[in-house]
């Protein structure tokens, strides 16, 4: 019989929405351990961050790193945006691209698998492309108010939860880890 998946996060609002869009798609346990904040290439920063969660578990996980990168910046704060929010706020956010035309960019989330300590990670890219605007809407998850998904006038922030979920830069990650494990499974 296979181990049960656990997926691994601090962050409660992300958790959330992973469940929302995952259903019973797959069976998932889910553990609260801050992992670390890794510095470098996002698909590098999941393989390493599932490398830490799958030692910390001692058996098979999930676990996914969520990148918000401005084109206009060449990609930053990328990897970096929580400390970029945390201490600019979403309103920081906007006025960093004061001096920068271009206000395009886009979603990364990249979820990670790991069987166990020793096995090598494979990494499921999700990206959703927008636009960064001065933040409209709830201010109950992270940079969901300065991004406006393409083809969208509302932020992330004032869509209706179910349509992020169809959009979401999450949900296109987790289409492809749905698919893995389907064929996993067979
Ligand atoms: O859909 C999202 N909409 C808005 N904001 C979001 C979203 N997804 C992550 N976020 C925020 C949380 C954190 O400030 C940063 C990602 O950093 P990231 O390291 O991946 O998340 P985290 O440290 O909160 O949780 P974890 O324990 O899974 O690493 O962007
Ligand atoms: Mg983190």
């Amino acid at each position: 019989m296979s181990k049960a998946v656990v997926f691994v996060t601090g962050n409660a609002k992300k958790l959330e929405e992973v469940l929302q869009i995952i259903g019973k798609a797959i069976p998932l346990e889910s553990r609260k351990i801050d992992l670390p904040e890794l510095q470098g290439d996002p698909i590098e920063i999941s393989k390493e961050k599932c490398k830490l969660a799958a030692k910390e578990v001692n058996g098979p996980v999930l676990c996914e790193d969520t990148c918000l990168c401005f084109n206009g910046l060449e990609g930053l704060p990328g990897p970096y945006i929580k400390w970029f929010l945390e201490k600019l706020k979403p309103e920081g956010l906007y006025k960093l691209l004061d001096g920068f035309p271009d206000k395009t960019g886009y979603a990364l989330c990249n979820f990670a698998y790991c069987e166990g300590p020793g096995h090598e990670p494979i990494v499921f890219v999700g990206r959703t492309d927008g636009t960064i605007v001065p933040p409209r809407g709830p201010r109950d998850f992270g940079w969901d108010p300065v991004f406006q998904p393409d083809g969208f006038d509302k932020t992330y922030a004032e869509l209706d939860k179910s349509i992020k979920n169809q959009i979401s830069h999450r949900t296109k990650s987790l289409e492809k880890v749905k698919e893995f494990f389907s064929q996993k499974n067979q």
